[in-house]
């Protein structure tokens, strides 16, 4: 396993009431995973909490084999720089720098020799149909272009793991479906590890594995069986997402 999760639970300061309440969750390497679940069940604290972004208050994290739920700051750091690679629904490229600068600057990072970054730039930016791209700031690019250049600075230190915090978020559908096609075929050929945060059906359906959660518990876990396509899964999905709002509302109602 390349991550698990031990009866993790997670308080926020002044609060009694746990966002993520006894997770148990494991992910393999080169595993496709995405998490989904309604707005407010604790998605991305748990995303955070895995990859060393927010602490939480009991249990335990392995990440690569490291228990990383009592490290400090710096290690956190470490972890971060050598073995994730992040993508958020805002992209977070720098705006003041080019898209190639802002590339550079994740290798430079892990202290790359300047003559290889140009390369390993170029190569990567040509595989992505960016390389026109390469010298213009963040606000002369669309958002799939932006996405695509934080995509490139997330797999060009070959990390381990890609988090991936509603990429799609942003983005229109021709759009979330250039940055899905992409980020499958990274999984499938470079073999890197996936754990993403969607609420969208659609964009998780590129995963082979889905997990639900609500109000911090998880309530459900889906795997894309062989002979599913990826329309059908999709639609299972949208089906849980419906019914899991459902129970919800109902739960509301009733609370009323
Ligand atoms: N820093 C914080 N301090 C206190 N409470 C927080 C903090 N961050 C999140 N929460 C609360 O924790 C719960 C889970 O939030 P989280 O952002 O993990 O959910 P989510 O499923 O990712 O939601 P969304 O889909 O809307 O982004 C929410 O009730 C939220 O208000």
């Amino acid at each position: 396993m390349i991550l698990e999760a031990h009866n993790v639970m997670k308080y926020y300061l002044g609060s009694n009431k746990p966002v993520l309440n006894n997770i148990n969750f494991s992910v393999q390497e080169t595993e496709f995973v995405a998490i989904m679940g309604a707005s407010g069940s604790g998605k991305t604290t748990l995303l955070n909490s895995l990859s060393t972004l927010d602490n939480i208050s009991s249990g335990t994290i392995l990440l690569d084999n490291e228990d990383v739920s009592k490290i400090n700051e710096r290690r956190g750091a470490e972890i971060r720089k050598n073995k994730l690679g992040f993508i958020f629904q805002d992209y977070k490229l720098l705006a003041s720098l080019t898209a190639r600068q802002n590339i550079a600057l994740s290798l430079s990072l892990i202290e790359t020799k300047p003559q290889d970054i140009d390369v390993m730039i170029d190569d990567l930016s040509e595989k992505f149909q960016l390389k026109e791209y390469l010298d213009h700031y963040p606000h002369e690019l669309s958002g799939g272009q932006k996405q695509r250049i934080a995509i490139i600075r997330a797999i060009i230190k070959k990390p381990k793991i890609i988090i991936a915090d509603e990429p799609t978020g942003a983005l229109d559908s021709n759009a979330t479906r250039i940055i899905m096609q992409q980020l499958a075929k990274i999984n499938q050929n470079l073999n890197t590890t996936i754990l993403m945060v969607t609420h969208d059906p659609y964009t998780a359906s590129y995963a082979q594995r889905v997990v639900f959660l609500k109000d911090g518990v998880i309530e459900k876990e889906i795997n894309r069986l062989e002979n599913v396509s990826q329309k059908e899964f999709q639609k299972e999905l949208a089906n849980v997402m419906t019914s899991m709002e459902v129970i919800q509302s109902d739960l509301s109602d009733e609370l009323s």
